[in-house]
């Protein structure tokens, strides 16, 4: 009996979730603090379609990207510095405020759940981050391993994330499944010898999912329930 509707790995023993715009819309509590960070430096706002092309390499290169759009001035490790404090300061206020959890993720998460599939979160979102946001949205229970930008020395592209998760587990590849929506995601997956299925609703830096070729692509992970 298959568990999820997936033929290449119809049983996977270990399911590896990505978190922001995968499990959670992110960007409007992400844009609220980036934009707050902006305005603080006399910049722009960026707003929410910009933001969204901006996230997926962790915090710090949110910042970055969003001063090399914003901002005429050279950037400077002070000025990076100081964008990355404003960001965290307004963003650890902001996380959770907004955000909300995807359809068809709770059913998803129950399903395996019930099944005694072992489920973790690889995120490059930084750590206190992830905690909180998982908290907030009640989805921390789900998951007895939380891997963040900030756990290992390398985070997504790395394969290094998946490779601990299924260490920690005591799996291998060929039973573990990643889910996520971005190329980083993919690679990472790839790298790892992991199967892996994409939601088509994520960030992706704004290109289509399909173009970085995961194993398959859904429009809700309502679609992978038996
Ligand atoms: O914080 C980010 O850059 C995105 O995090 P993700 O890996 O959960 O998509
Ligand atoms: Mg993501």
């Amino acid at each position: 009996m298959a568990v999820i509707a997936f033929p290449a790995l119809p049983n996977p023993e270990l399911v590896l979730f990505d978190l922001d715009g995968t499990l959670v819309d992110s960007i409007p509590d992400l844009t609220s603090a980036v934009d707050a960070m902006l305005m603080t430096l006399g910049l722009e706002p960026a707003g929410q379609a910009q933001v969204s092309h901006w996230v997926g390499n962790g915090a710090p290169k949110l910042v970055e990207r969003a001063l090399q759009a914003m901002s005429a001035e050279p950037l400077t490790e002070a000025c990076l510095t100081q964008a990355n404090q404003l960001f965290n300061e307004h963003y650890q206020y902001h996380n959770g405020e907004q955000a909300c959890v995807y359809q068809g993720v709770l059913a998803f998460l129950q399903h395996l759940h019930q099944q005694k599939i072992s489920m973790g979160i690889v995120t490059n979102k930084p750590s206190q981050f992830t905690e909180q946001l998982l908290e907030r949205l009640n989805l921390a229970h789900f998951f007895n391993l939380v891997l963040s930008g900030d756990s290992l020395p390398e985070k997504k592209p790395s394969p290094e994330p998946l490779l601990h998760a299924m260490d920690f587990f005591a799996k291998g590849p060929q039973d573990t499944l990643m889910v996520g929506d971005s190329i980083n995601d993919v690679k990472a997956a790839r790298s790892a010898n992991v199967s892996v299925v994409a939601v088509s609703y994520g960030y992706n830096h704004g290109e289509q999912i399909d173009t970085a070729n995961p194993d398959k692509v859904v429009d809700s992970l309502a679609e992978l329930l038996c």
